[in-house]
């Protein structure tokens, strides 16, 4: 059994605030994410079939990645609800601005582990989750592996 890693790279603009910070990123802006997403399973060993040689189509995986995270969260912004953060993003619903409410602090770490649930959930039985990558800037990033949890 040949296991392979495959990794698909995404990009996203979303805004976060992370309430009771004690330094800049307690205001409410905004970071080009990019999130490396990886896969680990056996290619399929099957002249007959229409993916042969493919652990998961990149298409397939990029069609998963994209209606969980990537489309939702683009040009979105990001708030705890179990923080008075509730009304701004109530308000700035109320004026049409795309918003998610998550139970959880913004942050890069806490949007892996919610991103790794998500696509573990999509993904087909023979192929896991290996590992995520999330850049917030250019010299920060948070990783989740599935060998550490
Ligand atoms: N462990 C974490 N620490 C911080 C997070 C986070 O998600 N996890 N997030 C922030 C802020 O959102 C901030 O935008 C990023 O912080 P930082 O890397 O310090 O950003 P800078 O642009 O100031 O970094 P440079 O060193 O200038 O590139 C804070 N901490």
């Amino acid at each position: 059994m040949n296991k392979i890693r495959i990794t698909k790279k995404f990009g996203f603009e979303t805004g976060h605030a992370i309430y009771g910070y004690d330094g800049k990123c307690s205001n409410l802006h905004g970071h080009s994410y990019k999130l490396y997403v990886t896969v680990i399973g056996t290619p399929i060993d099957d002249y007959n079939h229409v993916k042969n040689g493919m652990v998961i189509d990149f298409t397939d995986l990029k069609n998963i990645v994209k209606s969980e995270i990537e489309d939702v969260f683009d040009h979105a912004s990001v708030f705890n609800k179990n923080t008075p953060h509730i009304e701004l993003a109530k308000e700035l619903k109320d004026r049409g601005h795309d918003v998610i409410l998550v139970d959880y602090q913004p942050t890069s770490e806490m949007m892996l582990i919610d991103f790794a649930e998500k696509i573990k959930n999509r993904l087909p039985e023979n192929i896991a989750l290996h590992s995520l990558k999330l850049e917030e800037t250019s010299s920060s990033f948070a990783e989740w592996y599935a060998s550490d949890q």
